[in-house]
């Protein structure tokens, strides 16, 4: 299977340059100074175990089918784990166990339970285990839709809150908010916040967040709010960290940064890590052991044992199927209409902080393009002048400058108008869709036609621009929902499912009871519905399992998009685009606001 190959080649390739990177040599260990939960004992100690037993859901009765079987799982001091999975629904699912979330039968034997290290002294997990997770929210907490479109614009007074108020303004060492003012601090205390400072220091240093401190929480990108959230994690000291997809999100210069300093961190007890990776992740050089999270079981083992065993299974697979995939792209040298053209495009924000600097970009229908770009290099930003989200998309004038989107100039393209014609899937997008009860996927599908977030029409398929459909067109929209639904639905990755009645059933389920990958297919749906000249694809593999990814790309490569769309899709990974310099792709690289095609 392919990403296994991207697995076992990518963790080969990479782990030369991480071992390069891993810079421990002036790195304090945490573990001298910080000793909340910390025990004394020096004998060999067991982190986790898990005895052969099977893993349900919470209400979920032994007789009902369990999430996982027979799991023999015994994590050791000294051993550095990562857990993988082919889907990304069973690997947090796994991770969230060791956070109680699942009920494991029978239980881990007393003493220890599932955390013999805590035992002695007695401790509780619920103090010195954290989990960090970044897969999307499957659930949202309310239904309604929050705007994040919020950052691109002159930020408003409740969104002016910064990251160091927000995430750390807790602690009386940043004199956010001095707590205690009028009381003297005793000298232990004083020292135990010196260490804290210390801690906060190196790490928002380390982790390139030291210049971003006092920006709105709002207008940070992506990767930036990542790395902030382990820093906070860290800070509240847990003995056992787990972080479920560190790596999602972060590009190529932030990724051996981060698991450097998480290396530090996990040698030094302080805390110890466990991280969930996805199958596409290069597995750093310092993980010795893996739990490979598979079909309900769990492989785990040495690194090396549980990788040449999934190799051998991969390739077994990849006999079997036939790759006859077709190219998408056609080798015509005429050059399309222009969808996008931009000539000396800037954002600049208060202070002269300047995000996009002199961007020349033309996408012309028929192109596919891969956008890169580090964290923070102003990817989002540029998709939201693309979107038309962004305020600084109508101020693109002048004798030399200019952002014409479908041949027109963005000033003369209604924002609702644009949203009919651009299919989005990203991850501002993705939290933001309201999760209401009762409504349907089917509705969610259809909102793709408008652009819009609520659904609409009789047939659930929206009203158009003109508040009315005409027969015809509310047809060929319902058709267009079956075909998106036959293409992406379940009869498409669920194995042993392949029966059109499920697509339908599938339609009719609430999109708010869904999981993430479920969640994240369908929104792949809402953004192909229409047809729209132009896709966006940010992150659009986010929280699907490998069979949803595998159907995912096989439809855009087939025929989900069209010869006359263009297509923009934003990954960190190479891999996972779905189509290759051999198809026509074209690369277009942002490097600290300045854009260039490779
Ligand atoms: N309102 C704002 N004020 C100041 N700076 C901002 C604002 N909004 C965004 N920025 C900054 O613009 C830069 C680009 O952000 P953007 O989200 O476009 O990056 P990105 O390339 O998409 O990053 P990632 O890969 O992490 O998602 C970041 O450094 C961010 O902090």
């Amino acid at each position: 299977m392919l990403r296994a190959r991207v697995l076992v080649r990518e963790s080969s390739r990479k782990s030369a340059g991480y071992a390069a990177e891993f810079v421990l040599s002036c790195w304090t260990p945490y573990s001298r100074v910080l000793h909340r939960c910390y025990s004394d004992n020096n004998s060999v100690k067991t982190i986790v175990r898990i005895p052969q037993s099977n893993i349900y859901r919470f209400g979920d009765s032994n007789v009902a089918a369990p999430v996982f079987r027979d799991v023999d799982w015994t994590v050791n001091e000294g051993e550095s784990w990562a857990v993988i999975g082919s889907g990304s629904n069973q690997k947090t699912a796994l991770l969230r166990t060791l956070l109680g979330h699942l009920r494991i039968s029978p239980p881990p034997p007393p003493p220890g339970g599932l955390f013999p290290f805590l035992s002695d002294p007695p401790r509780d997990p619920h103090t010195c285990v954290s989990l960090v997770s970044f897969a999307h929210r499957p659930h949202a907490s309310g239904s309604a839709f929050y705007d994040y479109t919020a950052r691109y614009g002159a930020v408003r007074d409740e969104d002016r809150i910064t990251l160091r108020q927000s995430m750390f303004g807790e602690y009386d060492f940043l004199n956010v908010q001095p707590k205690d003012g009028s009381r003297n601090k005793s000298a232990s205390e004083i020292a135990q916040e010196q260490v804290k400072k210390d801690i906060f220091e190196d790490l928002t240093t380390r982790l390139g967040l030291s210049g971003l401190l006092d920006l709105p929480l709002v207008a940070l990108s992506n990767g930036q709010t990542r790395r902030a959230r382990i820093v906070k994690a860290i800070l509240s000291q847990p003995e056992l960290l787990v972080l479920d997809e560190p790596l999602t999100g972060l590009d190529f210069n932030n990724r051996p940064t981060l698991l450097s300093v998480l290396h530090s961190l996990h040698i030094s007890n302080s805390p110890r890590i466990i991280m969930g990776l996805r199958m596409q992740d290069p597995v750093p050089e310092w993980i010795t052991h893996l739990a490979l999270v598979k079909d309900g079981k769990v492989f785990a083992g040495t690194k090396d044992e549980v990788l040449a065993e999934y190799a051998a299974q991969a390739l077994r697979d990849e006999e079997k199927r036939s790759s006859n995939v077709s190219r998408i792209v056609s080798g015509t040298d005429e050059e399309g209409k222009a969808v996008v053209d931009m000539k000396n495009v800037n954002v600049i924000y208060e202070q002269k902080r300047k995000v996009l600097k002199g961007i020349d970009w033309t996408i012309r229908e028929g192109e596919r393009w891969h956008l890169q770009g580090h964290n923070g290099s102003g990817k989002t930003t540029l998709l939201s002048l693309l979107t038309g989200d962004h305020p600084q998309s109508y101020t693109q004038l002048g004798s030399t400058s200019h952002l014409h989107l479908f041949s027109r100039p963005r000033q003369r393209i209604s924002t609702p108008h644009l949203r009919s014609l651009i299919g989005v899937v990203s991850p501002e997008l993705a939290n933001a869709f309201p999760r209401r009860a009762g409504v349907s996927v089917w509705e969610v599908v259809g909102t793709g036609f408008d652009g819009t977030f609520v659904p609409g029409g009789a047939d659930g398929v929206g009203v158009g621009l003109e508040g009315a459909l005409s027969d015809d067109v509310r047809q060929w929209r319902v058709d267009r929902v079956r075909e998106v639904l036959k293409g992406l639905g379940p009869s498409s990755w669920a194995h042993g499912n392949e029966d059109a009645g499920i697509n339908d059933a599938f339609s009719k389920r609430d999109f708010a009871d869904l999981s993430a990958g479920e969640q994240s297919i369908v929104l792949l749906m809402r953004a192909l519905v229409s047809r729209p000249q132009l896709v966006l694809l940010d992150e659009v593999w986010s929280g699907m399992d490998d069979a949803m990814v595998q159907a995912a790309r096989r439809y855009l490569r087939e025929g989900g998009v069209e010869h006359d769309q263009a297509v923009v899709v934003i990954s960190h990974w190479e891999e996972e685009v779905p189509w290759g310099v051999e198809d026509g792709l074209k690369r277009f690289k942002l490097d600290n606001g300045f854009g260039t095609e490779l």
